[in-house]
C-alpha cells in the first residue's frame, strides 16, 4: 500500500479531520510581532503549526511564497518542513510538469531532495510529463483537475469534441496512470456541484480541495461530497482563512490562540461526515 496515503488516511480517521493548513506565508501579511525575530516567516510557520497540529492532518507549502524570497525563502521552507509533525502529510504545491527528463528532476527535487510526501502537478503536457511523478508509488501526486479560480472556465470546463469536458478527460486519464493508489486530483471547493459528480466518477482517487475561506467555497459541501465511502481520501485546504486571523497581537501566544480558534471551528464544522 501507498505510504503517504496510508499515513494521511490514518490521521483523518483518528483526528476526524480533513483539514490541510496552507502555509502561504507572506512577509507582508504576517503579524508585526514576528518581524523583530531573526527568521520571521519560519517563526510564523512554527507558531501556525503549533496552533493547528491538534486539528490538521496535512500542511501545504505553496512554493510561490518561498521561491519569491530566493535563498532565504527556500531555507525557511526547508526548516518549516523539518519542523512539521511527522504524522502529518507534507504537500509541495508547485504545480509542476514538463517533458519527461525535466519532470524527473522536478520529482527528484520535491521527493528525494526536499522530502515532501505529496506534490501538485499540471496535466496539460500529457502522460510522459507525469510518468516520472507517478513512478514514486509511495507518494501522492495531485493533478490539477477542476481548479477553484474563475479562469477554470477558459480551458478546464470547455467541452471537447467527444462531448466530455476537458477536466473530465483529465480525470479519466489520471485514473489510468495511477500506481499503487498514488494518484490524487485537485478540485476547487468553489466547484461543489461538480465535486459530487467527480467523486462518483473517481471513487478511488485522493482529493485535494482548496478554496474554503478567502475564496468562498463551502466547507460542509466539500467535506460531504469530497470524501470516499470510508470518509477518507480527501483534504480540505485553508490558507488565508486560518493563518491570518484578524486583529493585532502583542504576544506569540495570543496569535496562536487566534489561529487555534479558527482551526478548531473548521474542524468542528466537518464532524457531520464522520
Ligand atoms: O493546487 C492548489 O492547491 C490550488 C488549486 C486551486 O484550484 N485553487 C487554489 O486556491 N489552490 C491553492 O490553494 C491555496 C488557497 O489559498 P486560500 O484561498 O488562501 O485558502 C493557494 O495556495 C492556492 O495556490
Amino acid at each position: 500500500m501507498n505510504a503517504a496515503r496510508n499515513k494521511v488516511n490514518e490521521q483523518i480517521l483518528s483526528k476526524k479531520s480533513l483539514l490541510c493548513v496552507g502555509l502561504d506565508s507572506d512577509p507582508d501579511k504576517i503579524p508585526e510581532i514576528f518581524h523583530s525575530m531573526q527568521k520571521p516567516v519560519l517563526e510564523f510557520n512554527r507558531a501556525v503549526v503549533r496552533a493547528t497540529r491538534e486539528h490538521a492532518v496535512a500542511y501545504k507549502l505553496n512554493m510561490a511564497f518561498y521561491e519569491s524570497r530566493g535563498i532565504e525563502g527556500l531555507l525557511d521552507m526547508q526548516s518549516t518542513l523539518e519542523n512539521l509533525p511527522s504524522e502529518s502529510l507534507s504537500i509541495a504545491d508547485a504545480k509542476r510538469a514538463d517533458i519527461g527528463n525535466t519532470s524527473r528532476k522536478y520529482a527528484e527535487a520535491f521527493f528525494d531532495h526536499w522530502g515532501f510526501d505529496a506534490l501538485t502537478v499540471a496535466p496539460y503536457m500529457g502522460e510522459d510529463s507525469l510518468e516520472p511523478f507517478f513512478d514514486y508509488d509511495q507518494k501522492l501526486i495531485f493533478v490539477l483537475c477542476l481548479t477553484s479560480n474563475p479562469g477554470s472556465a477558459d480551458f478546464e470546463e470547455q467541452q471537447l469534441q467527444s462531448g466530455t469536458s476537458l477536466y473530465q478527460a483529465v480525470l479519466s486519464k489520471v485514473q489510468r496512470w495511477e500506481r499503487n493508489g498514488n494518484a490524487g486530483i485537485v478540485v476547487g471547493a468553489t466547484k461543489s456541484s461538480q465535486l459530487r459528480e467527480i467523486r462518483k466518477a473517481a471513487p478511488g482517487l485522493f482529493f485535494l480541495i482548496p478554496g474554503v475561506g478567502a475564496q468562498g467555497g463551502s466547507l460542509q459541501e466539500s467535506a460531504a461530497f469530497g470524501v470516499d465511502e470510508n470518509s477518507q481520501a480527501a483534504l480540505i485546504n485553508v490558507s488565508r482563512g486560518i493563518i491570518y486571523p484578524e486583529g493585532s497581537f502583542d504576544s506569540i501566544e495570543s496569535f496562536e490562540d487566534a489561529v487555534s480558534v479558527k482551526a478548531a471551528r473548521l474542524h468542528n464544522e466537518m464532524q457531520s461526515i464522520f
